[in-house]
């Protein structure tokens, strides 16, 4: 572990110095797309200030005999398209054993280095795997004369991952932040599942038995499934929370169920995460939706902030005590608020028609 006097020192001469504070610009919404699909890659200019980040997917998902064109198209599309102020431009690179990771980040950082935000990284085990990556990057920014470091984001689908995800997140400054991998990180735990995230209708409680009663009773005694992924996300999250990076839940598969993936987005929101992934176009709307505070969270925190006066002490709100951490929790909500409408004008016009001053007009 590098001493904290020489943590924020570039790991090459030449290469930009690290960033104090990882930027917190609105990422929601992570949209992966193929870049060796010619269809789907044609689809993404239009679809910059539609989503918060788009990501060149290099790793699973892209078939090993396209590995080298999903690399060349991603340089391709990077160099011909202005993705503006409010759309990020990350990717996320093959695993580290892989034979294409060392040609995926010399090529990338090299030839559209300038216009690529994150790297997220697959399968990080520990943080032996970001010291690698941070060196290297360190080196090529180094070579390509960039100005601003890349940051460096780690995909917790190992158990060896969770287990080390603490010193995963504080490995260096460049680290962004940490999506969950639910289908890897199953297959490596040896789970039961077969799915690509979301819940499973195996993995329950049941009521307690009534006594002296029938088997057509006990068939109807109710169950509450439960959710898989509960533990490895506030473990994430924490984890996250201590070293000032951001938590972001991952893919769900089941593209045709909007409901349970908006539920599962959803939880991973109120847990702590600020973003998720999307695979497929419908899943765009879902995630900005659940990722941003409704305006009536928003106009409740705001009332909560006003009767609080100076902070301190405890109030009664609509039969409800109020103190010092209920407001801690309203300034999350709002400070994200004002984030999200500085760069979304049809949230910020929700919010403002919530907003005290817009009382009453109309009326
Ligand atoms: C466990 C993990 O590692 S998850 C991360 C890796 N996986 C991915 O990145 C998957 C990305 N998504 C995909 O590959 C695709 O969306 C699939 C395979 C899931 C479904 O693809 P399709 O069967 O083509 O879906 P569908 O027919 O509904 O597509 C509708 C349109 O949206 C387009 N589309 C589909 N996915 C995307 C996308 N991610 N981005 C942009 N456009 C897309 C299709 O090209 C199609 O275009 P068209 O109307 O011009 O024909
Ligand atoms: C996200 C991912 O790569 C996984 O679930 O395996
Ligand atoms: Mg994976």
């Amino acid at each position: 572990m590098r001493s904290p006097k020489d943590f924020f020192a570039p790991l090459a001469v030449g290469a930009p110095a690290p960033l104090t504070q990882v930027p917190s610009r609105p990422s929601r919404v992570i949209h992966f797309f193929d870049p060796s699909n010619e269809k789907m890659a044609a689809k993404v200019p239009a679809m910059v200030g539609t989503v918060d980040v788009l990501l060149g997917n290099l790793e699973d998902a892209v078939k090993a005999d396209r590995k080298e064109a999903a690399r060349a198209g991603l340089v391709a599309i990077a160099k011909a398209t202005d993705f503006g102020e409010s759309t990020q431009l990350w990717t996320r690179i093959n695993s580290l054993d892989s034979p294409w990771a060392l040609d995926d980040l010399t090529t990338l950082v090299t030839e559209i280095g300038d216009t690529l935000d994150v790297v997220m990284v697959p399968k990080v085990q520990g943080p032996e795997d970001i010291h690698y990556v941070d060196r290297l990057l360190a080196q090529l920014e180094a070579k390509a004369g960039l100005t601003r470091p890349i940051l460096v984001h780690a995909i917790l689908e190992t158990a060896r991952g969770v287990a080390n995800v603490e010193e995963i997140a504080g490995a260096s400054p460049r680290m962004q932040g940490m999506s969950l991998g639910p289908a890897d990180l199953a297959a490596d735990r040896r789970m039961k599942t077969t799915r690509v995230g979301g819940g499973h209708p195996g993995y329950l409680v049941r009521q307690d038995p009534p006594t002296g009663v029938d088997d057509a009773v006990h068939a109807s005694r109710a169950t509450y499934q439960q959710d898989l992924w509960h533990y490895t996300i506030a473990r994430m999250v924490d984890a996250c929370a201590m070293h000032g990076i951001f938590p972001y839940y991952g893919p769900f598969g089941d593209i045709a169920d909007v409901v349970a993936c908006e539920d599962q987005f959803r939880n991973a929101f109120l847990l702590g995460c600020v973003g998720t992934w999307s695979l497929h176009p419908v899943q765009v709307e879902i995630a900005k939706r659940v990722f941003s505070p409704s305006p009536e969270d928003v106009a409740h925190a705001r009332r909560v902030v006003e009767a609080m006066g100076d902070g301190t002490g405890a109030v009664m709100l609509d039969g409800k005590m109020e103190d010092d951490a209920s407001l801690k929790q309203c300034q999350v909500m709002l400070e994200l608020a004002e984030r999200l409408a500085a760069t979304d004008p049809v949230l910020a016009q929700a919010y403002a028609a919530q907003s005290p001053s817009s009382e009453g007009e109309g009326s």
